[in-house]
């Protein structure tokens, strides 16, 4: 890479809310958004997103491959052969994937073996510069095209890498789709809340700070149990026990480790198609 990362151009193929929450972020990281290009086939959430952002903008995937060093695959698995017949990616540096499910192999024969591939699975609280990413390098990435893809995650929130594929769809199950697992939680204790007589945006209120605050003290304190911080909560015979028991009774860690082994196998089946 001859510039710098901060100074390289970033590029996203297709705009939706995966490559919008990335750039979203990368923005307010400080990266310059002229230094950002993004293209879809419709030019309506383009237009959004540069009047939001002030990033380049185009309907031609080509111009993203002409001018970006960096270049993230953002459409719908399915839509990802489509999307890259045809493109010619010589001039860019390394493509990063955020598709659930494509493994590499079909991302190299979609890129016809033009450009070293990353595979990535971030999640929309990119946005706030909480994200969660999980990254894989295929065989033919150097450490140059690592770096490149650690500045646009670390921006955007904490990443790790896998060194084996096959965990990636575990990387979906437990950071590209966990968010949305939080969020219905979320919404079904406040929905209890409210059927319990609260105001919608008290029990809100009340429910999204627990949430941020139980997060925050586990990330804060990486040396402390996340069950002791649960047994901390909950005092012997109280109300925090109460729910406790009545989770388990309804059977929480099955719940949770069907959802994971859903995901991972839609994941698996992405893979196929
Ligand atoms: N939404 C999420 O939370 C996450 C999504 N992902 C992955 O991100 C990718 C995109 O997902 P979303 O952003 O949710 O989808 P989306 O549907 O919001 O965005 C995809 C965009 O690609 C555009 N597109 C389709 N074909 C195109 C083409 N040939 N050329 C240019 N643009 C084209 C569509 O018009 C659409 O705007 C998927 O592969 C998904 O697996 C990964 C992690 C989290
Ligand atoms: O639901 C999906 O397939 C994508 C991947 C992870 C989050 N959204």
């Amino acid at each position: 890479m001859t510039v710098s990362l901060e100074q390289s151009t970033i590029g996203f193929i297709g705009a939706g809310n995966m490559a919008g929450a990335i750039a979203r972020g990368l923005v307010k990281k400080g990266h310059d958004p002229q230094r950002i290009i993004m293209s879809n086939r419709s030019s309506g959430k383009l237009e959004a997103l540069q009047q939001e952002l002030g990033i380049r903008i185009t309907t031609n995937n080509q111009d993203v491959c002409r001018s970006a060093n960096v270049v993230l695959l953002s459409v719908k698995p399915q839509m990802m052969k489509d999307a890259l017949a045809g493109l010619d990616f010589t001039s860019v540096d390394c493509a990063i994937s955020v598709a659930a499910g494509l493994p590499v192999a079909k991302l190299i024969e979609f890129t016809a073996e033009q450009v070293a591939i990353i595979r990535s699975m971030p999640n929309t609280p990119s946005i706030e510069l909480c994200g969660a990413t999980g990254l894989y390098a295929s065989q033919s990435v150097r450490e140059q095209h690592q770096r490149a893809a650690e500045y646009v995650f670390g921006a955007v929130g904490e990443f790790a890498w896998v060194d084996d594929e096959g965990l990636m769809d575990t990387v979906t199950a437990l950071a590209g789709s966990s968010p949305a697992y939080f969020f219905r939680f979320m919404e079904t204790l406040i929905d209890a809340g409210v059927k319990q007589g609260m105001d919608q945006d008290t029990a809100r209120k009340l429910v999204v700070q627990s949430a941020l605050g139980a997060a925050t003290l586990i990330k804060n304190h990486p040396d402390i149990a996340i069950s002791e911080r649960r047994i901390q909560v909950t005092s012997p015979n109280g109300t925090t026990a109460a729910a406790l028991d009545s989770l388990e009774e309804s059977g929480i860690a099955t719940m949770a480790e069907a959802a994971v082994n859903a995901a991972v196998k839609r994941g698996k089946e992405l893979s196929q198609s």
